[in-house]
Formats: C-alpha cells, sequence, structure tokens
C-alpha cells in the first residue's frame, strides 16, 4: 500500500479538565476528499487547529508528505503544503477580493520588504505576477468578476470562495475546508460541491469538516466520525450511514 499523505496517530488535546481529541489516529491518501463529521464540540474545529498548528497537541504524532509536522508552527505548516479555510470567515474585510488573494501568495514568494517599499524592477515584475495568478484564481472559483469588491461586499457564498481561492493561493498539497457550505443555499451548495470535485480533480487532497451530512455522502471518498473526541467510525459514506455508533451519536439514542 501506498504511504498516506497525511498521517497522525495518537493525538490527544486537553483544556484543562475537558479532553476534546482523545487518541485520534487517522490517515488521509493522496487525491482524496476526506470528511470530518459529528455532533456539535465532538472536537472537529480542534484537530483543523491541530493539523494546521494554531494548537499545540499534547501527544501524539504527525506527518505530513514525509516531514513530521508535530508540534509545528502555522507557517511551518502552509509552507509544507496544509492550506485551510475558517468556520467564521476569515478575510480582510477592507481589501478588495484580488488583494485578499494576493496576500495568500506571499509564503511562495520572494521579493523582499526592502524590494516591495522601493519597488525595483523585480518587485514590480513580482507583483504584477502575483496580480495575474490572484486573478486567475479568482476566475477559477468563479468570482473573477468581483476582484475589485471589498470582501465585505460580497455575497456570503461568494466570500466563501474568496476564502477557498486566497487558501489555494498557497499551492497546497492539501486543502482543509471548515464547514464551507454553513450559510449556503441549495443552489450555492450544488456550486461548491463542484468547485471541489474540481480542486480534487486538479490534484489537491481535500480534507472537509461539514454538517451537511447529504452533501458529505455524495461527495466524500471517506469519512471519518469524531463524538466526544474520539474517532467512533470511519469508512465509505455507506458504511459510516449505517454505523450504530454514527446513528447513537448523532440521534442519542442506539437504533433499534
Ligand atoms: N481554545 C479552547 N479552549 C477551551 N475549550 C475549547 C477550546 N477550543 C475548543 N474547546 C472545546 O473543545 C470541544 C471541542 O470543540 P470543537 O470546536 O473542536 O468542536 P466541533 O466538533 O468543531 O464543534 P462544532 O460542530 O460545534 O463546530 C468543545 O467542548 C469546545 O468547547
Amino acid at each position: 500500500m501506498s504511504t498516506p499523505l497525511l498521517k497522525i496517530e495518537g493525538i490527544h488535546k486537553r483544556f484543562g479538565g475537558l479532553h476534546a481529541l482523545n487518541d485520534v489516529a487517522l490517515s488521509i491518501n493522496a487525491g482524496e476528499i476526506y470528511g470530518l463529521i459529528g455532533p456539535n464540540g465532538a472536537g472537529k474545529t480542534t484537530l483543523f487547529n491541530v493539523l494546521t498548528g494554531l494548537y499545540q497537541p499534547d501527544e501524539g504524532s504527525f506527518t505530513f508528505n514525509g516531514k513530521d509536522l508535530f508540534r509545528q508552527k502555522p507557517y511551518v505548516v502552509v509552507e509544507s503544503g496544509i492550506a485551510r479555510t475558517f468556520q467564521n470567515i476569515r478575510l480582510f474585510a477592507n481589501m478588495t477580493a484580488l488583494e485578499n488573494v494576493m496576500v495568500g501568495q506571499h509564503v511562495r514568494t520572494s521579493a523582499s520588504v526592502f524590494g516591495a517599499v522601493f519597488r525595483g524592477p523585480k518587485a514590480k515584475a513580482e507583483e504584477a505576477a502575483i496580480a495575474a495568478r490572484a486573478q486567475e484564481l479568482l476566475d477559477y472559483v468563479g468570482i473573477g468578476k468581483r476582484k475589485d469588491e471589498l470582501a465585505r461586499n460580497l455575497s456570503y457564498g461568494d466570500q466563501r470562495r474568496l476564502e477557498i481561492a486566497r487558501a489555494l493561493a498557497t499551492s497546497p498539497t492539501l486543502l482543509a475546508l471548515d464547514e464551507p457550505a454553513a450559510g449556503m443555499n441549495p443552489k450555492e451548495t450544488d456550486q461548491l460541491k463542484a468547485l471541489m470535485e474540481k480542486i480534487r480533480a486538479d490534484g489537491v487532497t481535500i480534507l472537509l469538516i461539514e454538517h451537511d451530512v447529504k452533501l458529505m455522502m455524495g461527495l466524500c471518498d471517506r469519512i471519518a466520525v469524531l463524538d466526544y473526541g474520539k474517532k467512533i467510525a470511519e469508512g465509505i459514506p455507506e458504511q459510516v450511514k449505517n454505523d450504530p455508533r454514527v446513528i447513537e451519536a448523532y440521534l442519542g439514542v442506539a437504533p433499534e
């Protein structure tokens, strides 16, 4: 079997007396769309925060693309090829859509601050290339015509697309999306599903948290279920949907 792209084992994260992640293990293969579901407070976002360096896990191991990322800083995680979006949209509200994506690219560019301030030919050429790439990414997610709009004036669905474009600007190998369909209407959700399928077809692996179970069942190759910080099930959507532990976790009662 090939080595997984991302592998975590024995991850624990405690907040005081609360055991938010309890011995969580999972591995994600390159090219997968891997879903993470579970009731409110199950630990999904905490796991994202651990995987992106925002939270330091107490125990465990974490490798990505052959590199040890256990307890690494967020910028190291991004440089290693993991990008994310947030459950609560975190855009620069008073910057344009284009500028938001340009900011996302700085992790992969080389011009120094000195060069940017004095705007030598190298800095100017690099800035033009960054703007062109940002425009490409806006086109890619379907909001190219809105490039000059301030982020705060975009519709909710377009803001979510812009967050994805900004994350893609770091040229990730794995894109982690925290509830990207939250607040979307059915049409926007369908468009988002198509966008995620396109991103995967273009070679980016996707890790996805989402409460929209129908979307998850139709989109994910595999799904893991968290409940009270523990992984209680993992498998293809059909298996997970019919797993008695999952039904109990969601409904609060054991199935008949
Ligand atoms: N920084 C923190 N300090 C203290 N407790 C936290 C912190 N972050 C998360 N928690 C707690 O950890 C538990 C897991 O929360 P988390 O946000 O990971 O759940 P979730 O599965 O993403 O939930 P939701 O679906 O509601 O977003 C919750 O009880 C939450 O209150």
